[in-house]
């Protein structure tokens, strides 16, 4: 399987201090990876830097065979922050709709994305009047419309109740069976089991890149938060 992401001795400084130290990894194409780690290990920076919107002090990121950042990405990558970025005074559907628009796209592919996000019945709504799990969705739906080939998602799960996150990682499967590269970042392990590949970030270093049932055979434990905390003991261990 080709890799769709290449990163290469990627080295990021924000506010002065190194955030993203020297590191290298690649996203497999049409898989969900995982991007764990704990807060402020630099989980956003690195999408921040696949995405193109990221400052980088050295090293080199390639995305679906171009530079990250190039305009011929632009509508072949979506990216959805942990800040919704849809307008609050419009409604779920003029939303997704005034975003289909902008990749060429008709009413129907707004319909879709949206129901494929679980908001066809708040459809109607304002956006200023959702929940915080409803204006993640919609703003998911906003980014879905475009068909992009990489979908880049920061932490898409937060706030939502189990059964929409299931419901959620079953559309990222779907989505990946299709073809889509999808790297979603969390910091809730449970979720690392969802994923078809994990990397984890620990103070802006890769600490592993593997799949679930790699991190619990090297852990000698099932449970990924556990084998998590055993591979960062390691990594102490081995620094001190
Ligand atoms: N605008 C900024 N200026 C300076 N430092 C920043 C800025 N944004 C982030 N940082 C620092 O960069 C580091 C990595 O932050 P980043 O947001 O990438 O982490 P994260 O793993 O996504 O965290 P979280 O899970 O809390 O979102 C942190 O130490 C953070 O304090």
């Amino acid at each position: 399987m080709a890799d769709a992401v290449t990163v290469t001795d990627l080295v990021v400084e924000r506010g002065r201090r190194r955030v993203l130290h020297d590191l290298s990894c690649a996203v497999p194409a049409g898989r969900v990876t995982g991007l764990l780690g704990p807060s402020g290990s630099g989980k956003t920076t690195l999408m921040r830097a696949l995405v193109g919107v990221q400052r980088v002090r050295s090293g080199e990121v390639t995305v679906l065979g171009e530079p990250a950042g190039s305009p011929g990405l632009r509508a072949r990558v979506g990216y959805v922050t942990q800040s919704p970025s849809v307008y609050p005074d419009l409604s779920v559907r003029e939303n997704a709709r005034y975003f289909a628009a902008l990749y060429g796209r008709g009413a129907r592919a707004a319909d879709d994305a949206l129901a494929a996000v679980g908001m066809t019945d708040a459809a109607g709504q304002l956006v200023a009047d959702l929940s915080g799990g409803q204006r993640s969705r919609a703003s998911l739906a906003c980014a879905l419309v475009g068909e992009p080939e990489l979908l880049v998602l920061d932490e898409p799960t937060v706030g939502l109740d189990p059964v929409l996150r299931v419901d959620l990682w079953d559309r990222f499967h779907a989505l990946a069976g299709a073809g889509t590269t999808l790297v979603v970042s969390s910091h809730v392990m449970d979720e690392a089991g969802r994923c078809d590949r994990l990397l984890l970030l620990r103070e802006g270093r890769l600490l592993a890149d593997l799949t679930p049932g790699e991190l619990r055979a090297d852990a000698g434990t099932h449970d990924l938060e556990e084998a998590f905390l055993t591979l960062v003991r390691r990594g102490e261990e081995v620094a001190a």
